[in-house]
């Protein structure tokens, strides 16, 4: 897709013009009365017609002249004062960048441009060929066999050799029993907040496993790999249940991933953050004073999202604790993020989010807010991550098939920290 679409007269413009009309022909006028704060503003973003208006959007970048650049090649563009936000200077930061609070949500904190161009390569090259294959889990593993070297290790090979596009397998397939979830009373998905206390019960509840599709068809690898959505990351989540999985093992962290993490949250100075904060931190009160020791990042997932893919509202309630810094990096094309409130009839407050750009959602308010990602800004890819804008020749070939899967997606590598300080999950108890 071209950036041609926020264009009135190309007939890109006038074709989704065309679709939205046939779309919305039957559609009642008070319809979105019955929307929460939340899902208007999720329709508003997402509409391919219009193309949603950014004025409204917190765009830190445009006041940057350094991303200039970035911006124009990006097409789309937000207000870099749509949403009051305050400077705050990184610690030890030899660049003299900042990082930016929003008063609206106290706890998020901003760290525009905080992955460097040649980290973000480096983070985009992980996340598709080191880290979505084995052991760790995928959207895919439950309903296909994926090859052992990993999809997008062969994808890689299937782009030199289109003899090696070779069809994956559904698991449900052949003489192999199609596996059913249990017998017996369905389990309601417990979604309650975790917490300390409720630990044992989450430890003990069952977590089946998924029942591959009996429906899904063999597929090539050149078509799958666009239908990765996420991979799991440290602690193995169970989707079913909404909780960790914790017999399993807490699985492992990427040296560089923790590191790139740590550097972030070193970065803040959490006294300014947090220090006046009158919000409910729970029975032992405050911890952001520990978080520069304490911070130890254990687990998360990688989101992959194509073009149109939506994330929507939602609370990451299932770590143990429900405090501490979740740090979540964007990586190519850029996106419209949402956060609100404890609930969806809090209007949220949008933010564009560019490649390299880390968000820190931290303390009892933000941590418990709704948000989402209603649109992925279609043609916002940077150059930086196209082969020609890679200084010299060297490495130019090696990274078009990653320039060709970013033209139309965008990475997001979200990090959260399991455990409160001090807890040990194998006696269940903190020790105070
Ligand atoms: O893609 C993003 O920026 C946010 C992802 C997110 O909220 C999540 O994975 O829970
Ligand atoms: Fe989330």
């Amino acid at each position: 897709m071209s950036s041609s679409i926020l264009l009135p007269n190309t007939p890109e413009y006038k074709k989704a013009q065309r679709q939205y009309l046939k779309a919305t022909k039957n559609r009642p006028a008070t319809i979105d009365q019955e929307w929460t704060p939340f899902r208007a503003a999720e329709k508003r973003f997402k509409a391919r017609f219009p193309p949603p208006d950014l004025s409204s959007v917190l765009d830190l970048a445009s006041a940057d002249g350094s991303r200039a650049q970035e911006i124009i090649d990006g097409h789309w563009q937000g207000s870099p004062t749509a949403v009051e936000s305050v400077k705050l200077p990184l610690r030890n930061d030899k660049r003299r960048s900042n990082a930016y609070l929003i008063p609206a949500i106290p706890g998020l904190v901003i760290l525009p441009s905080f992955i460097s161009q040649d980290k973000q390569r480096s983070l985009v090259r992980w996340s598709l060929s080191r880290h979505a294959r084995k052991p760790n889990d995928t959207n895919l593993d439950v309903h296909y066999v994926l090859p052992e070297a990993g999809l997008w290790n062969s994808w890689l090979e299937a782009r030199k050799d289109p003899q090696k596009d070779v069809l994956v397998q559904p698991r449900a397939s052949g003489s192999q029993p199609v596996e059913s979830p249990p017998s017996g009373p369905r389990q309601l998905v417990n979604n309650e907040p975790a917490s300390p206390e409720s630990f044992q019960a989450i430890s003990t509840t069952p977590k089946p496993p998924a029942a591959p599709s009996p429906t899904v068809q063999p597929t090539p690898v050149s078509s799958l790999v666009h239908k990765m959505r996420w991979a799991n990351i440290g602690w193995f989540y169970h989707w079913g249940t909404k909780q960790y999985d914790f017999t399993k093992g807490p699985g492992t962290i990427d040296e560089e991933l923790r590191s790139v993490c740590n550097d972030a949250v070193q970065a803040v100075d959490w006294e300014k953050v947090h220090g006046s904060s009158t919000a409910d931190w729970g029975p032992k009160g405050p911890d952001w004073q520990t978080w520069h020791q304490s911070y130890e990042p254990d687990a998360g997932i990688v989101n992959f999202y194509q073009e149109k893919d939506t994330l929507m509202a939602h609370v990451d309630r299932s770590e143990v604790c429900a405090t501490s810094p979740l740090v979540s990096i964007s990586l190519g094309n850029a996106a419209v993020f949402l956060i609100g409130g404890l609930t969806r009839d809090i209007e949220p407050v949008p933010i564009l989010l560019r490649s390299g750009d880390v968000v820190i959602m931290s303390g009892p308010a933000c941590r418990r807010a709704y948000h989402g990602i209603p649109r992925i800004l279609e043609a916002s890819l940077p150059r930086h991550l196209r082969a020609e804008g890679l200084q010299g020749d060297e490495g130019k070939e090696d990274w078009k098939p990653y320039e060709e899967y970013l033209e139309t997606s965008r990475i997001n590598i979200n990090v959260r920290q399991v455990f409160p300080r001090g807890f040990d999950p194998y006696a269940g108890s903190t020790d105070s």
